[in-house]
């Protein structure tokens, strides 16, 4: 018998289900001991030659078999409610601790690993929720009960069952740490299979461009034959447990049956009893079994409890930086002017700042940008102004005030889209008018060739947009971004994907929305930064052997 805290106590989050699973499951148990019992009196008035007894005996067998097929039903049902909010509950909160911007500057988790953590890890708790845990509850109920009633009947096969129960249920603990250090290795090598996996087929492109495409199978074949060995040690350790809970349960039955032989042989107990001694016997092994079942069935879902309590799927949210600025008001979208000033960050382990003590004013009614080199910290810059990264000194603000979540929308050099359609990924920001995304759309300069699809606003998008330039991708993402409304925008690169003419178009669009919001811009295009108001210029790093 082995307890998972963890579940154990998602389990007891929902009272309700698990008491009715456990309840049901307990009088599913008495339904089996009540036949057992009638099957006993039954067989006794057969060879007594009591037939009205005999037709009692079968009409309560009848009856305790349709009563148990209802309690089955109604407990599977309950069984299931109780998987489904253990699962729901856990992937709320690993899917809270997932995506949070900490996680856009995580160097070490891998995107597959969390999805495989996310979808099956956490589905692969089920059967030990819905089935293993009341399945505990149910030996822990009803096992005493059968002993008792077999050591009354008689103490030898009394103490026989009782001490193959105990048999079965702790001798497979030894096998606990194995198991355990097994279960990691399981889990790791899933993880590793879905990263790479989920990596290949994003680089796809690139891998076929290489001609690098049988490598990558071919290391995919490695990672799927370590899962297969990992997966065979995982169940191996498993059936070593199961082993020798079935030593148990047929040690104990066949110890009860031989006392219940010499009990007839001897002629110590009256037939009614010696039949209630075998089939009591089988009866309270009968949960034993079932949870041994349910064991093994679930084991290979418990390896990924490791990787669930890292992805903080057992930890309760506390409120964090980011949730309070989410939870604040939006700013008024008539703010003037966003003030850095000092602004001085290194990411970890880093010996020189990427921003070193960096002023900037940008205001209400023109363009400013920011140019450097690459690596000069334009993009940590505005990973910084949007809250994703914290400054190791410095402040900025917003009229005079701390920035909000609701102020700042951005357009990144590579903007993501969502399976959908555009309109779907014009609209996450909120229920636009018909109105509203047009005239978005037509600012950004891509109205003309929504115009030409043939299903408009309501074509289809594929994952991350990839059925798109590159060029509408970047326009769609800055409707997008003037939809939101929101005082400050951030723009990453806005013409990279484009040729002059609509570089031209699209800086010239930004000009005119800097008129009524503060926008600042990152470029590299000289021409794009002609009439800017502000221009923040960071200086190319200096060699630094610290800097990964
Ligand atoms: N998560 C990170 N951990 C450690 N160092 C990082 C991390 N992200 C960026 N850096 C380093 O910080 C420096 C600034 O990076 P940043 O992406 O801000 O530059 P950038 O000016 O936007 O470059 P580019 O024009 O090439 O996009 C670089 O030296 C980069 O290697």
């Amino acid at each position: 018998m082995m307890i998972v805290r963890e579940l154990w106590r998602e389990a007891a989050r929902f009272p309700a289900p698990l008491a009715s699973s456990i309840g049901l499951l307990v009088l599913v148990s008495a339904t089996h001991v009540a036949q057992a019992v009638a099957i006993a009196l039954a067989m006794s008035a057969v060879l007594s030659g009591q037939g009205g007894d005999v037709l009692v005996a079968l009409a309560s067998i009848a009856g305790i078999a349709l009563a148990r097929l209802v309690l089955s039903l109604a407990q599977t049902a309950a069984a299931a409610r109780l998987g489904g909010h253990v699962r729901q509950a856990l992937r709320r909160r690993a899917m809270r601790a997932a995506l949070v911007p900490a996680r856009l500057h995580d160097t070490d988790t891998r995107d597959g690993s969390v999805r495989a953590a996310l979808s099956d890890g956490i589905d692969g708790t089920d059967a030990y929720v819905s089935k293993y845990l009341p399945a505990v509850a149910q030996v822990a109920l009803t096992c005493p009960l059968v002993v008792v009633a077999l050591l009354v009947l008689s103490p030898w096969a009394g103490v026989c069952v009782g001490l193959g129960v105990v048999l079965a249920l702790a001798g497979p603990v030894a096998w606990n740490r194995v198991s355990a250090r097994r279960g990691v290795q399981h889990w790791d090598s899933y993880e590793s299979l879905s990263a790479d996996l989920l990596e290949s087929l994003r680089g796809m492109a690139t891998l076929r461009a290489l001609g690098d495409v049988p490598g990558t199978r071919q290391r995919l074949h490695a990672r799927s034959e370590a899962l297969r060995r990992a997966t065979e040690r995982v169940m191996r350790a498993s059936l070593a447990g199961t082993g020798i809970t079935d030593f148990g349960v047929q040690a104990g039955v066949v110890a009860a049956t031989l006392t219940a032989l010499a009990h007839a042989a001897t002629g110590v107990s009256p037939t009614l009893e010696v039949y209630a001694i075998l089939l009591l016997a089988s009866e309270a092994f009968r949960p034993v079994r079932d949870l041994s079942r349910h064991w093994h069935a679930g084991f290979l879902g418990l390896t990924a409890i490791p990787g669930l309590a890292a992805l903080a799927a057992f930890t309760d949210p506390t409120p964090t930086t980011e949730d309070r600025r989410t939870e604040r008001p939006a700013a008024a979208p008539d703010a003037t002017e966003l003030r850095v000033s000092g602004l001085t960050f290194r990411y970890p382990g880093m010996g020189r700042p990427v921003l070193d003590r960096l002023d900037l004013t940008a205001r209400r009614g023109a363009l400013s940008a920011v140019v450097g080199p690459s690596g000069a910290g334009k993009s940590t810059l505005f990973d910084l102004l949007l809250g994703f990264l914290k400054p190791e000194a410095g402040r900025i603000e917003l009229d005079g005030r701390p920035v909000r979540d609701g102020d700042i929308a951005v357009v990144s050099q590579r903007p993501v889209l969502f399976a959908g359609t555009i309109r779907d990924n014009l609209a996450v920001t909120g229920t636009p008018a018909e109105s509203e995304l047009e005239d978005a759309c037509r600012a950004a300069g891509i109205m003309a060739e929504i115009e030409t699809f043939p299903h408009g606003l309501d074509t289809e998008v594929a994952e991350a947009g990839s059925s798109l330039s590159g060029g509408q991708r970047q326009r769609l993402a800055l409707a997008r971004a003037l939809l939101a409304r929101r005082p400050v925008l951030l723009v990453d690169e806005p013409t990279s994907a484009l040729d002059t003419d609509r570089a031209a178009d699209v800086t010239r669009t930004l000009h005119r929305v800097a008129r009524d919001r503060i926008v600042i811009m990152i470029s590299h295009r000289p021409e794009t930064l002609a009439d800017v108001a502000e221009l923040v210029s960071l200086a190319a790093p200096p060699l630094d052997r610290s800097t990964p």
